[in-house]
């Protein structure tokens, strides 16, 4: 199944719960995950199942990096908050860098975020999956 990750930083998470809202039938069909409170914000606003990993600050974005490094992630959609230090920025910057690492794909703004999760659900699936 395709895996996809959803991450918003806190000024991002309207934008994320619309976005979710809107593509809901399309991210049924994937086996989703997030960080902490994005996760937890996705499954009160919408019927979504969604496997939680810790908050972005606590190192939710590590513990999404490590899938990436692990090769079973298949997508990212990363609402990153442009106007905002982040104190967790290094672990930000290391998720974004094993993901060019392995080729995995990120979409770091709502108009890619549509391109990736419309894109993955037509992607040829692999044999060993
Ligand atoms: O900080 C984040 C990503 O860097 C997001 O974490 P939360 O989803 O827990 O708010």
């Amino acid at each position: 199944m395709t895996r996809v990750a959803l991450i918003a930083h806190d000024d991002k998470k309207p934008e994320m719960i619309d976005l979710a809202q809107e593509h809901e039938e399309l991210l049924e069909q994937y086996d989703l995950i997030a960080t902490g409170t994005t996760g937890k914000r996705l499954m009160e606003e919408t019927d979504l199942e969604i496997e939680r990993k810790e908050s972005g600050p606590l190192g939710g974005d590590m513990m999404i990096g490590a899938e990436v490094a692990e090769g079973i992630l298949d997508g990212i959609v990363f609402l990153r908050d442009p106007l905002r230090a982040q104190a967790h920025e290094p672990d930000i910057s290391a998720l974004l860098r094993i993901c060019d690492v392995h080729d995995t794909a990120l979409a770091t703004n709502l108009a890619s975020a549509e391109y990736l999760l419309k894109g993955l659900a037509d992607r040829p699936v692999h044999q060993d999956e």
